[in-house]
């Protein structure tokens, strides 16, 4: 971009102030309300950012300016966004173009894919997904998810977590947290953490569902140059990284059983032998388990050790679900739509509160921020109204009646991660190879996997 063109965006975006470092993005979009929505996500997210509300006003200021990201809705009223993405593909613009679709019309997103846009949100628009989108595309640090976040809920219930939180913070003794998903485990895990003399030190998240078995021995306790092919120098393991820190156990119901063996070992003698070693070193690690699974069952089906279990059952944490918490749900609701709505004032109907109060969440506090955020994109004048919430009669229905296809963007996503999961496995973490066997470019499948919460064990063959 020519610095003329540059200023004259900056001055535009009314931010001229240290904006020569800042990326900016192009929105095409016919709806004032989803442009000023998708504007002022952006800005707060420190970026320059540029309007145009038809396709013809796009194309000019692609044309005249340099952008970092475009971003285009499908349907305009003089063409769609198909046609931005072909002009920055016949143009050669190098700039990452991503497309807003409608519901469901899973034929647009393949058709913008293939003209070459690398990702598209499907509507109702999640403003957690266009964060991850953007920062994806433009390579910017991604936070972590529950970063600042305190455990919301006063019930009886969950005062009991709190307390117990603040007690175990201090004791080194392993901490097992249970509880259905999106309840907050991983949350508590790491105020655990936060409160405890180890704050300052590695915490270690570690998916037990993500990693090939094959990988399984030298991810968790790393190997010696030699030990296998490939194996080109020494390299720690898990428990070494997390050493004078914390091992976050994450769906540990998933560890296979020779795994579970071995880890009992590590944890009875504080002590790993790398793969290829004939000595063992010393660990000092602070272990915490959680998973939504039942563990005592999978323990009576022969599934899991019952001696790993008891060692890592030393205090039991069980997390209550959202539907335990149901007196305190329309708190809960508005305190995390001020933080997501931080400074600026809005509220819930009464009437959207009453059917929050009423709806059954079986993905929990996750299901919430979810069904919020998607609110906030739809509602007006600062004031959420229940059709805003967009829990269909379905989704409301008794628990009985549920199938597992509702709510269908879920369901959709837990279809994907399957999917990315197989050919991740079939290829040992090669993003490349995975993404080849699935059809979808690196890029895409990159950030698939963040967007999913798909994490590539550390030592996993991985040929960006
Ligand atoms: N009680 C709570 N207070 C505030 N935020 C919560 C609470 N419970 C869950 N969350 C939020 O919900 C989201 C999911 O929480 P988290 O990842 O801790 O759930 P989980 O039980 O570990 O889920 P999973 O079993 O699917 O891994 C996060 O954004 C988290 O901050």
């Amino acid at each position: 971009m020519n610095m003329a063109d540059k200023t004259k965006r900056e001055f535009q975006s009314g931010s001229v102030k240290g904006a020569a470092l800042q990326q900016s993005v192009l929105l095409v979009d016919d709806e004032p309300d989803i442009l000023e929505l998708l504007e002022m996500t952006l800005l707060k997210m420190g970026l320059v950012v540029d309007k145009a509300a038809c396709v013809q006003e796009a194309l000019a200021k692609l044309a005249a300016n340099r952008y970092d990201l475009c971003l285009t809705d499908m349907r305009m009223p003089d063409g769609d966004g198909l046609e931005v993405v072909k002009y920055i593909a016949a143009h050669s613009l190098d700039v990452p173009v991503a497309v807003i679709t409608a519901h469901g019309n899973m034929e647009n997103a393949i058709t913008v894919l293939k003209a070459g846009a690398f990702d598209y949100l499907a509507k109702p628009l999640s403003l957690e997904q266009l964060r991850t989108l953007v920062k994806s595309a433009l390579s910017m640090p991604q936070p972590s998810p529950s970063a600042d976040k305190l455990l919301l809920g006063n019930a009886p219930a969950m005062q009991k977590v709190r307390d117990l939180i603040e007690r175990v913070a201090r004791s080194q003794a392993p901490v097992y947290i249970s509880g259905e998903s999106g309840s907050g485990k991983e949350l508590a895990a790491r105020l655990i953490v936060q409160s405890g003399p180890r704050s300052d030190q590695p915490v270690i998240a570690v998916n037990c569902g993500a990693i090939p078995e094959n990988l399984m021995e030298s991810e968790f306790f790393g190997y010696k140059k030699g030990a296998f092919t490939g194996a080109d120098k020494d390299r720690d393991g898990f428990f070494q990284a997390a050493n004078g820190g914390t091992l976050f156990l994450d769906e540990v119901a998933d560890l296979p059983l020779t795994m579970q063996v071995k880890l009992l070992r590590v944890i009875q003698e504080k002590r790993v032998r790398k793969v290829g070693s004939t000595t063992e070193e010393p660990v000092d690690v602070r272990l915490i388990s959680a998973t939504h699974k039942d563990l005592a069952e999978r323990v009576k089906s022969g599934q899991f050790r019952q001696d790993l279990y008891y060692r890592l059952n030393v205090i039991p944490i069980q997390m209550p679900s959202l539907r335990e918490l149901r007196e305190d749900i329309a708190q809960i609701a508005q305190q995390v739509l001020n933080r997501l709505r931080a400074g600026v004032p809005t509220r819930f109907s009464d009437e959207a509160l009453r059917v929050l109060q009423q709806y059954d969440f079986p993905g929990n506090v996750r299901e919430l921020e979810n069904i919020i955020e998607r609110a906030l994109a739809l509602c007006s004048e600062g004031v959420i109204a229940a059709e805003d919430l967009c829990l269909s009669p379905v989704e409301q229905a008794e628990v009985g009646e549920r199938t597992d296809k509702y709510p269908l963007p879920a369901y959709l996503d837990r279809v994907e991660k399957e999917a990315l999961m197989e050919a991740l496995q079939q290829t040992n973490f090669n993003r490349t190879a995975a993404a080849k066997l699935i059809g979808l470019t690196f890029r895409t499948m990159r950030y698939r996997m963040e967007r999913l919460g798909i994490k590539s064990p550390a030592g996993a063959d991985d040929a960006d």
